[in-house]
């Protein structure tokens, strides 16, 4: 039995075909996952599906019945839930609160039977602006769940999830699935399509590359996606897409004497008591790539907060080749050639009401002050056209707002202008190929090799190890908001030990 046909499905935005014609077909109790590159369509298809978007031309039907959502609540009522890129839980709300809002029936009992059924948990008496995003994405998706739903649309719920809790949510889409449901997931992890999809669809440019694939092999998908053969990828990229790593990548040849970051006993205390970061220390030399490894909420997003100067810790010192940082403003800091890509890029590294070109120059606009107080915005478009042609930002130009591009095009945004700072003393970045498909992490992961070996000290958060495996020199491990000591990524027993340390039983 067929849950969601979709025949036909035009949008576009001015000139930009986000969506040109495209076909797909979800088979009941199926997970049917839709790949593609970033900009190919995919969030806008789920749109379309969740009843917030209108498509120009195009028809659905749901278990049969023509289905043309005019807003989220016909979805909703039709038993189609969805999960966005963007989070639409209330920050400043508790967990349970949020989900009180839904005003379903029963919600302790449907929240014991989702625990039961699915393991999924929520924290109700926690405030959710202060929930690890990965807690955050649980929430989410068990507010979709509440609803029952008879068709689940997940737009890339598992860059914000740890390992176990990727495999808690695959293991949900699975039930689900089993259950007589339908499950549309996006992703970019081939390594999940492989774990979980009954089919997948490709899309390319708003067009369907690929349909109803039942090979879901990197190799037939790769070059359906990026269009050039999977053998061209960089080794890291292997773990990125939650393939396994297998091969570690070529390392740059670091210098160890000369300490270029240097964090020292930095503590940041909790509102409740107790402590985020906990006498966290680090150092990275010149020329190095070392990896911050942990289940989220272990401490990482407040290093990379006290890197970036949106959190100043309540003891402790930054130091930037001698100089100490750690009161220093987010300007001095991008002065000093200190690079910090946030976490969380939508709401820290960007601002999505101001348009492509001051967005890759924020930190930077006095390079392009004219007469003491307008800015050159010629200069700053042509400067913000070679960067996006550059990085492959898929963007109508750079005038356009950052809002019209998609969510892993603003993350390439975001990055290309931390990666511009000259010099580049160091980097830190925070899950730096959260969101960008194969191709784009291909690049990332290689243009983060080059700024080691041009000399800048790296740091990498990211929940991926087998990326960091393959990425870093070394890795030190967040746990309960301290760092370990480095673990040389090249020792054989490294992945174990990381992972003891992981779990707070390494030594
Ligand atoms: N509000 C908008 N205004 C203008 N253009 C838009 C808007 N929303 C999306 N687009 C464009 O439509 C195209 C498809 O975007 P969409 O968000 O569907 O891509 P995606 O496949 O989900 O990408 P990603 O993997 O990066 O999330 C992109 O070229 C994007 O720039």
């Amino acid at each position: 039995m067929i849950a969601l046909e979709i025949a036909g499905l035009a949008k576009a935005y001015g000139t930009t075909r986000a969506l040109d014609g495209v076909d797909l077909t979800v088979e009941a109790g199926t997970v049917h996952c839709v790949l593609g590159e970033n900009g190919a369509g995919k969030s806008t298809l789920c749109h379309a599906v969740g009843g917030s978007l209108r498509p120009d031309a195009g028809t659905m039907r749901l278990h049969g019945m023509p289905y043309a959502p005019r807003r989220p609540k016909d979805a909703l009522n039709a038993g189609v839930a969805m999960v966005h890129q963007h989070f639409s839980l209330v920050p400043t709300l508790t967990a349970g609160e949020n989900l009180r809002l839904l005003r379903v029936r029963d919600l302790a009992g449907r929240l014991a039977r989702l625990r039961d059924r699915y393991g999924l948990s929520v924290p109700e008496a926690e405030t959710v602006g202060d929930l690890p995003l990965g807690v955050r994405q649980r929430v989410e998706i068990v507010k979709a769940l509440l609803r029952e739903p008879r068709l689940l649309v997940l737009d890339e719920p598992t860059g914000v999830l740890g390992p176990d809790e990727v495999d808690a949510l695959l293991a949900t889409c699975r039930r689900i699935a089993d259950d007589g449901g339908a499950v549309v997931l996006v992703t970019h992890k081939l390594g999940e399509v492989a774990r979980v999809a009954d089919a997948a669809t490709v899309l390319r440019g708003g067009r369907v590359a690929g349909a109803g694939l039942t090979d879901l092999t990197p190799d037939r998908l790769v070059p359906l996606m990026i269009g050039r053969p999977a053998a061209d990828l960089a080794p890291a990229l292997a773990g990125t897409l939650g393939m396994d790593a297998g091969v570690r990548g070529p390392r740059s040849a670091p210098d160890a004497r000369r300490v270029v970051l240097r964090v020292r006993e930095v503590s940041v205390g909790r509102s409740g008591g107790g402590f985020l970061l906990d006498r966290a220390g680090l150092e990275i030399a010149a020329g190095e790539i070392v990896g911050v490894a942990g289940v989220e909420g272990n401490g990482q997003t407040e290093l990379v907060h006290v890197l970036s100067g949106a959190r100043i810790p309540d003891s402790g010192t930054v130091e930037l080749n001698g100089t100490d940082l750690t009161r220093a403003t987010p300007a001095r800091r991008t002065a000093a050639g200190l690079g910090v890509v946030p976490e969380d890029r939508h709401h820290e590294g960007c601002v999505p009401e101001l348009d492509v070109a001051t967005n890759l120059h924020l930190g930077r606009l006095g390079e392009f002050r004219r007469w003491r107080v307008l800015l050159d915005r010629r200069a700053m478009r042509t400067a913000a056209t070679a960067v996006i042609g550059k990085h492959g930002i898929s963007a109508p130009g750079p005038a356009a707002p950052m809002s019209a591009l998609s969510g892993g095009n603003q993350q390439k945004v975001v990055l290309a202008r931390e990666l511009a700072l000259d010099p580049l003393v160091c980097l830190a970045a925070a899950q730096p190929t959260r969101g960008l498909d194969v191709g784009a992490v291909d690049a990332v992961l290689t243009r983060i090799r080059e700024a080691a070996a041009n000399g800048a000290a790296v740091l990498v958060v990211s929940s991926e190890l087998g990326e960091l495996l393959a990425l870093c020199d070394r890795i030190v491990v967040a746990y309960r908001g301290t760092l370990s000591a480095p673990v040389d990524t090249a020792a054989p027993d490294a992945h174990d030990r990381i992972a003891h340390l992981m779990l707070g039983t390494g030594a």
